[in-house]
């Protein structure tokens, strides 16, 4: 059966978003991984799926690019807020809420969770910062923003091999769901931040994680909101402050839309 989908990016982190929301389609760990692939399917960071929802305008279904289905998707929230004008949107993370403003969408997740078994780690611990160390990263800040990051500071980003220390970090015992990986660089603009995400890689941006970062340094007291974060594929500007969801503001957008049969 032929299936529309809409291949859209939220600076540079890359989608495709397929509608089941008339006509339910089935997805499964397989599907995604194929459809994710950039030689043998479509290709994209995250594979989008839209279906109905009893709370909220619709219900968004993430899957890396390694096919893990997951909670919360920053860039793609955006996109899908741009792509649909929808208002709320259910996710295994919570309901989150957009709204397009001018050339920008502007999205606030939930309300960040701190406590080690809201991460979740494996074992009761800190995690401002957790007590732990991999080569020159090390006491990094545990946050869940709906998914769960792990941020480092640095002194140095270019120091760091980022694309050589995700797999252990991401894959550590320690967490459970495993967990997406920022390192951060605080200057006096905001902050520079890489992200080697679950079950994805380096990619060119991670809206979680920029939340996840910005009130990790919030909460630090190294920087107060809102805060401008900087990734390679480009600037998110986070607002928080202690008690309320985080909200991004950035752009979201569609490049083509195609059909493949499914
Ligand atoms: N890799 C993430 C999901 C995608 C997040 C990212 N693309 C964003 O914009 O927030 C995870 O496994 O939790």
């Amino acid at each position: 059966m032929l299936r529309q989908f809409h291949k859209m990016h939220g600076l540079g982190n890359d989608f495709v978003i397929l509608d089941g929301r008339e006509s339910p389609l089935a997805m499964t760990e397989a599907l995604a991984r194929h459809l994710a692939d950039r030689r043998e399917g479509i290709g994209c960071d995250q594979l989008i799926l839209l279906e109905p929802s009893n709370t909220a305008e619709l219900r968004m279904r993430i899957f890396n690019a390694d096919g893990s289905e997951v909670e919360s998707c920053g860039n793609a929230s955006r996109c899908v807020v741009k792509l649909t004008g929808a208002g709320t949107i259910e996710t295994a993370g919570g309901v989150i809420h957009g709204d397009v403003t001018g050339a920008e969408v502007e999205v606030s997740l939930i309300e960040p969770r701190f406590s080690w078994n809201e991460i979740p780690l494996a074992y009761a611990m800190p995690t401002d910062p957790v007590p732990m160390g991999w080569e020159n990263l090390d006491r990094p800040y545990a946050v869940n923003v709906g998914n769960p990051h792990l941020v480092f500071f640095v002194e140095d980003l270019d120091d760091i091999d980022i694309e050589g220390l995700g797999p252990a970090i991401e894959t550590d015992p320690t967490f459970p769901e495993r967990i997406n990986v920022n390192v951060a660089e605080v200057g006096d603009d905001g902050i520079r931040l890489k992200t080697f995400e679950r079950g994805a890689g380096l990619t060119r941006a991670c809206g979680t994680g920029a939340c996840a970062t910005a009130v990790a340094a919030i909460r630090a007291r190294r920087l107060s909101s809102p805060v401008r974060v900087t990734m390679p594929g480009g600037t998110l500007v986070i607002a928080w402050e202690p008690g309320q969801p985080v909200t991004m503001r950035g752009d979201a957008t569609h490049v083509f839309e195609g059909t493949i049969d499914l």
